[in-house]
């Protein structure tokens, strides 16, 4: 709404600031050590939360303009994931171990895997 300065970069009035969450995320500072690591485990007895308070973790950005499908999305991934697992027995295909998958990145307006997963449920 007005000129101002943030960490010595002058913003004029009625610039559109694109913030670049996926460097913050990855950024090692903060209590993410190791962040491109997949260790959700990270977050037990910790206080980061995902509601846009605590900007090191921002899957649903924050403030205002932050995502207003916050609750369903996390009912429904938390509903979906939970099924998922309890109703099937999941495997990788033609004995492929953990270890083989390909976690490359598709960067785009979400980054998805470059490699689709292929996995195996028996019911
Ligand atoms: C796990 C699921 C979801 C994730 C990770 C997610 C993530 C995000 C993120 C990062 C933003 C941008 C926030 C920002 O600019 O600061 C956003 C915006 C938005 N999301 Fe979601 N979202 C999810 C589910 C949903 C669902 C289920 C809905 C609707 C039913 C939804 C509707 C929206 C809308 C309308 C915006 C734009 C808000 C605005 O610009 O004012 N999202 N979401």
């Amino acid at each position: 709404m007005e000129d101002c300065t943030v960490n010595g970069f002058h913003i004029q009035k009625n610039s559109r600031v694109i913030i670049n969450v996926w460097t913050i995320g990855r950024d090692p500072i903060g209590q993410l050590d190791n962040p491109e690591k997949f260790i959700p485990e990270r977050f037990i007895g910790s206080n980061v939360d995902v509601k846009g308070h605590d900007f090191q973790f921002l899957p649903f950005g924050s403030g205002r303009r932050g995502c207003p499908g916050m609750q369903l999305g996390l009912t429904v991934v938390s509903l979906l994931v939970a099924q998922l697992v309890h109703c099937f027995y999941w495997e990788l295909p033609n004995g492929m171990l953990p270890s083989d998958l390909d976690m490359t990145e598709d960067f785009g307006l979400v980054v998805s895997k470059a490699k689709h997963l292929m996995a195996v449920p028996t019911y």
